[in-house]
């Protein structure tokens, strides 16, 4: 039978990239989604500005939503000091196969955490399973439909704290209308857009950032 595309992905980063440099894979993996096949990875533009929020919070705790290949998980890990770890949540067991895989060439392997199954049921979990109270640095990058629940049941399970911030993918397209409605107009977040392009192509994207305030009240009139 053919070969998946992350599996595609996998190979070239196999092939390209130089074992235990997080820069290399993530090279690799941009050249292939250029110049190869696309692939809904961040990408290199949106990448940088990743890059820019994740050194600007220097976060303890880190989660992610939505690993897919794991260029995402490379990308703010490589970024993080020796003790801090990421815990990235991935409910489809071949997409995590291929993160764990592409991760470890990084050479990344002992500071990711790729947590399987669905982010509804694990959210709930991730304190108890973790020793955390609370998340520094939120990524969201699943499937856009649950941008805004989850974003509640994080809140509801007391895993934002004062000064937490969220960052997500694609709040233009694919878009998550619902997710910007709520977080734009919830006193409780400070909300900044970034325009940019969907990865690989010339379509306008960008990331909305929303740093946690703590629990006020109401909604923005
Ligand atoms: O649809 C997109 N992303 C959905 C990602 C979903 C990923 O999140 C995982 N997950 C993990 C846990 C869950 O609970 C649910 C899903 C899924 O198993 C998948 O690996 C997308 C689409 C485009 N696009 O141009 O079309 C561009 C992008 O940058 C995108 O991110
Ligand atoms: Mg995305």
């Amino acid at each position: 039978t053919r070969t998946t595309r992350p599996q595609r992905l996998l190979r070239a980063v196999i092939i390209n990239a130089v074992r235990g440099d997080p820069d290399s894979v993530i090279r690799a993996i941009d050249h292939f989604c250029k110049h190869t096949e696309w692939a809904m990875n961040i990408g290199d533009e949106k990448g940088a500005i990743l890059d820019s929020v994740v050194m600007e919070t220097s976060p303890s705790t880190v989660l992610e939503l939505g690993t897919y290949c794991g260029y995402s998980a490379v990308r703010i890990t490589r970024l993080l000091p020796p003790s801090t770890r990421l815990i990235t949540v991935e409910m489809n067991p071949d997409y995590a196969c291929v993160a764990r895989q592409v991760i470890q060439h990084a050479g990344l392997q002992d500071k990711v955490c790729v947590l399987e199954g669905q982010s509804a049921d694990l959210i709930p979990k991730m304190a108890e399973m973790f020793g955390i109270q609370t998340f520094d640095f939120v990524f969201l990058d699943h499937w856009k439909d649950r941008y805004l629940p989850d974003i509640r049941l994080l809140e509801d399970c007391s895993l934002l704290a004062q000064g937490s911030v969220v960052l997500a993918d694609n709040v233009v397209c694919p878009g998550t209308p619902d997710y910007l409605n709520y977080i734009r107009s919830n006193l409780n977040y400070r909300s900044r857009f970034y325009q940019a392009h969907l990865e690989y192509t010339r379509v306008l994207d960008g990331l909305e950032k929303s740093e946690y305030l703590g629990c006020r009240q109401g909604k923005r009139q």
